[in-house]
């Protein structure tokens, strides 16, 4: 990708506010019409009552086995002695799991015309019939000694050509070959992807251990990516914020813990240095969100912090202004050339296009100070990362493999860090991360917590993960919760669809065709099933690419530039894009398979319907496996305003399980704070006024 396709890729400011219009029968299967009706549950509903029954799958859209002929050529090539009519992929994540430890792997079937292979590589055959999308991308010889460090390169693909897709699928069909980027080619794993557990589960894996960025195994990474734009334009663009902006207001906000600081209502209040407000101002922010309201006070304040609040409601602005108005009050000194670089700050997010997302608005917000902000994630060359470090850094910002990396190297110290965030704090803890941040915290020199601040932000807080929280926060840190914790954004309307899951390409073609060009993140469970996806869709013409963690970095940042422009209006995704990302106008999320834990299902949601603008969001259930998500599902429908079908209600009740508060795994829906001893609790809503004063947003028939 070259630094042209960057600017593509940057939405320029002033753009016009988006407010999708919800045409009643957008995706009505014509019988009854009566689908996407977002008229708010009735209060018998919400309390447990009778709800409306579904239509969708009554009426709607076809049954029985999809695609018929129309795609043969491709469909028998994956479902090939596939008695389902679905391909069968039970061990395949399992299968790469195993590749993954070797460091590298090939999709089977992909074949890359041409690129090398580098030693160790394993290749899975079997499914051929494609060819793999396009060469690489070189980005010079190395000349430093961090690229000698480098050791074996990866040189395949230098400089390919786009070459199409699905040269083996027997169509020859150039807009697929065009369009279709979902198919990408072996390399390395993306590591900070979900992969099976033997228990089946889905989990997350870290970069550290496949082993990617480090030296000892598989081959090197050479992907540089482009330099980030250096105009101010682009470095502010930003999108509107939406109609529902103003009634953030009304949600209730609870802080617990001792002596919280009270909240500010303006940015004025925060008493931030000119060269801030300005950037403030330049980004278009002229009003706080309520976990920026709660938040920056509190971290201003000196406290730890564990703030959950819904999806796209500024989080990332909530850690970043505090920081760096402490850092421009205490004097840091500019950064300058160092071996050993030693950050005030660091920052941990799951994925690396969440890292480098926070990176931009870290980058902008200290505009014009001497604060350096640096991004350093997995799939890059290391010697790259290096330096960027070497050059100067304040704050670091980086996936957790990566950084690990970096530490070992003793690129970076960490005896002044003074902040630490965590964001996506539920995920950073869990058991695929939860290890590394442990090994941090321990890394000589890492400040006690007692000497640093931490900071942890996400829109889903476990129970157990907030447990495990406490060995890193000091024991009076405060918990913000922005409505209900793990809650779903009710800015987006969700709807909970019946599908069997031979006939869920057909509904998806469906669906889609209806959107028309409306941007649209599909998800899906596994790596393999979103290649499948993604080209199956580019045979239907729908311009489709995907992104997920066996596509190399320079495919996934390609994908998503390709998304955000506009160019391919559907992103195929696994988990891997569910967290943190940000991009404007996705109006519509749609999940083709739903994730196996509850949270993943809000924070997919949560693609859209960002910063008051509204969003909508498809599910396909299927009863024959996504069963005990049914109760969750409910929860989270109703406590969003949103109509439960009466059929999932009924899986609901009988798959119930005593005692549920959540989640599939833990529960999701803490009560807020899980210390039980704490004092001081104080409930209110985000304008700063106590919750008797507040309406509830329950009742408040405007929300929706
Ligand atoms: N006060 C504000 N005024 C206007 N826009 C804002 C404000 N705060 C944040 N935004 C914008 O809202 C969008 C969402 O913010 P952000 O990505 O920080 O959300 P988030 O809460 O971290 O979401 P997620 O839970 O999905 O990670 C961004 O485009 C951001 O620039």
């Amino acid at each position: 990708m070259g630094d042209e396709d960057w600017e593509a890729e940057i939405i320029k400011p002033h753009m016009s506010s988006y407010v999708p219009v919800f045409e009643k029968d957008r995706y009505s299967s014509g019988a009854n019409g009566d689908t996407f009706n977002r008229t708010p549950a009735s209060s018998s509903e919400m309390d447990g009552g009778p709800s409306r029954r579904d239509h969708f799958m009554r009426s709607g859209f076809a049954s029985g086995r999809s695609l018929g002929n129309r795609d043969a050529d491709f469909s028998n090539k994956f479902e090939e002695g596939d008695t389902s009519g679905f391909w069968r992929e039970s061990n395949n994540d399992c299968e790469d799991n195993q590749t993954r430890n070797r460091g590298f792997s090939r999709r089977g079937g992909y074949q890359d015309g041409n690129d090398s292979e580098a030693p160790g590589a394993s290749r899975r055959g079997g499914r051929g019939s494609f060819r793999g999308c396009r060469g690489g991308f070189g980005l010079g010889s190395p000349n430093s000694k961090y690229e000698q460090d480098e050791g074996t390169q990866r040189t395949g693909g230098l400089f390919g050509s786009r070459r199409p897709a699905l040269s083996g699928a027997g169509n020859g069909d150039t807009y697929q070959s065009r369009s279709c980027s979902g198919s990408g080619r072996g390399g390395y794993k993306g590591l900070n992807e979900e992969v099976i557990t033997d228990s089946g589960k889905n989990t997350w894996k870290s970069e550290a251990e496949g082993g990617e960025g480090g030296d000892v195994q598989g081959p090197k990474v050479t992907y540089i990516p482009p330099p980030p734009p250096e105009d101010e334009d682009s470095i502010f663009a930003h999108y509107q914020t939406g109609i529902n902006f103003d009634k953030y207001d009304n949600i209730l906000v609870e802080v617990s813990g001792h002596d919280a600081p009270p909240a500010i209502l303006t940015f004025e209040e925060a008493n931030l240095c000119q060269t801030l407000n300005n950037n403030i101002a330049k980004a278009g922010y002229t009003k706080l969100t309520p976990v920026q309201k709660y938040s920056i006070p509190i971290i201003l304040a000196g406290r730890d912090l564990m703030a959950c609040a819904q999806t796209g409601s500024g989080k990332t602005a909530a850690f970043l202004l505090p920081i760096l108005a402490h850092m421009m009050r205490d004097g840091i000194t500019a950064s300058r050339f160092k071996e050993l670089q030693e950050p005030e700050c660091i920052i941990v997010a799951p994925t690396r296009e969440l890292i480098n997302q926070i990176y931009l608005e870290a980058r902008k917000f200290s505009f014009g100070t001497c604060v350096r902000a640096v991004v350093i994630y997995g799939g890059t060359q290391l010697g790259h990362s290096i330096r960027q470090i070497v050059q100067g850094c304040n704050i670091l910002c980086a996936t957790p493999g990566r950084l690990m990396d970096i530490i070992s190297k003793e690129k970076i110290g960490l005896r002044q860090v003074k902040y630490l965030v965590l964001d996506e704090a539920d995920r950073m803890l869990d058991m695929g991360f939860g290890p590394e941040m442990k090994k941090l915290i321990s890394c000589p020199g890492m400040p006690s917590k007692e000497q640093r601040q931490t900071l942890m932000f996400s829109a889903t807080f476990p129970e157990e993960i907030q447990k495990l929280a406490g060995e890193f926060l000091k024991s009076k840190y405060l918990f913000v919760a922005v409505g209900q914790v793990g809650g779903a954004c009710r800015d987006v309307q969700q709807t909970i669809l019946q599908v069997g899951q031979y006939s869920k390409r057909e509904k998806l073609v469906e669906i889609l065709r209806n959107i028309g060009d409306e941007r649209t993140m599909v998800f899906v469970e596994t790596k393999k099933k979103a290649d499948f996806i993604a080209t199956f869709l580019c045979q239907e013409k729908i311009s489709t690419t995907s992104i997920h963690g066996d596509r190399e970095q320079r495919e996934r940042e390609q994908a998503l530039g390709d998304f955000r422009c506009g160019k391919c209006p559907v992103l195929v995704a696994t988990s891997v894009a569910a967290r943190g990302l940000d991009i404007e106008n996705v109006q519509h999320v749609i999940n083709f398979d739903l994730p196996s834990a509850i949270d993943e299902y809000v924070h997919r949601i949560g693609r859209t319907g960002r910063c008051g603008n509204t969003g909508r969001a498809v599910s396909f259930f299927d009863p024959e496996s996504d069963s005990h998500l049914a109760q969750p599902l409910v929860k989270v429908l109703s406590d969003a305003q949103q109509d439960v079908p009466a059929w999932l209600e009924e899986i609901a009740f009988s798959t119930y399980v005593p005692g549920f508060s959540g989640s599939t795994r833990g529960s999701v829906f803490a009560s807020v704070d899980t210390r039980k001893n704490y004092q001081g609790k104080s409930t209110l809503n985000a304008a700063g006024f106590s919750s008797s004063q507040a309406p509830n947003p329950v009742d408040d028939e405007s929300w929706d």
